[in-house]
């Protein structure tokens, strides 16, 4: 019968990373060392400095020994998940047709003149419509 591996991202087993809740990674592999802090030979400060991390060449610097490689085998609880993370959502689009078209533009457009020299514009704007109204009348009561 295959053997089914749990499979861990890396981000999900970063959250691993107390003293209380301790993994760690070594050679792709997921390894809850939680209740062996305490009876390690190397101390637990050591294993807890790289709790939720991919400690392997830590793990490989120490040189440990065959047996510490055996009892380690005890601690595994899955292995890093090779996929890479899923991309973010793409911006929701209706299903078509025009409106699309047309929220897509509304939503997508800005004003070509930054916010704060808006009312400069504004301002020009009220002018020339003063002028305008002015000079109707003007030519009106000629
Ligand atoms: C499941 C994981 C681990 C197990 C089962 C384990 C087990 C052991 C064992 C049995 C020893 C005694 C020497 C030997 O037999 O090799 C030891 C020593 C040591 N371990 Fe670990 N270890 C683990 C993870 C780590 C990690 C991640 C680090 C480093 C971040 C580390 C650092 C050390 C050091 C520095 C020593 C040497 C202590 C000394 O001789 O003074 N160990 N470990």
């Amino acid at each position: 019968m295959p053997t089914i591996v749990k499979l861990f991202s890396p981000q999900e087993t970063s959250q691993h990373d107390t003293r209380e809740d301790c993994w760690i990674i070594v050679d792709g592999k997921v390894y809850d060392v939680t209740e062996y802090l305490d009876d390690h030979p190397g101390g637990d400060d050591i294993i807890v400095s790289v709790a939720g991390k991919d400690a392997t060449e830590e793990f490989e610097d120490a040189g440990h020994s065959k047996t510490a490689r055996e009892l380690m085998k005890s601690f595994c609880v899955g292995e890093v998940d090779p996929s890479p993370p899923p991309p973010p959502p793409e911006p929701q689009v209706n299903s078509g047709g025009t409106t699309s078209v047309f929220s897509q533009l509304l939503l997508s457009w800005r004003p070509a003149v930054p916010p704060q020299q808006l009312w400069v514009v504004a301002a020009a704007v009220a002018v020339a419509g003063v002028t305008v109204a002015a000079g109707l009348l003007y030519s009106r009561r000629k």
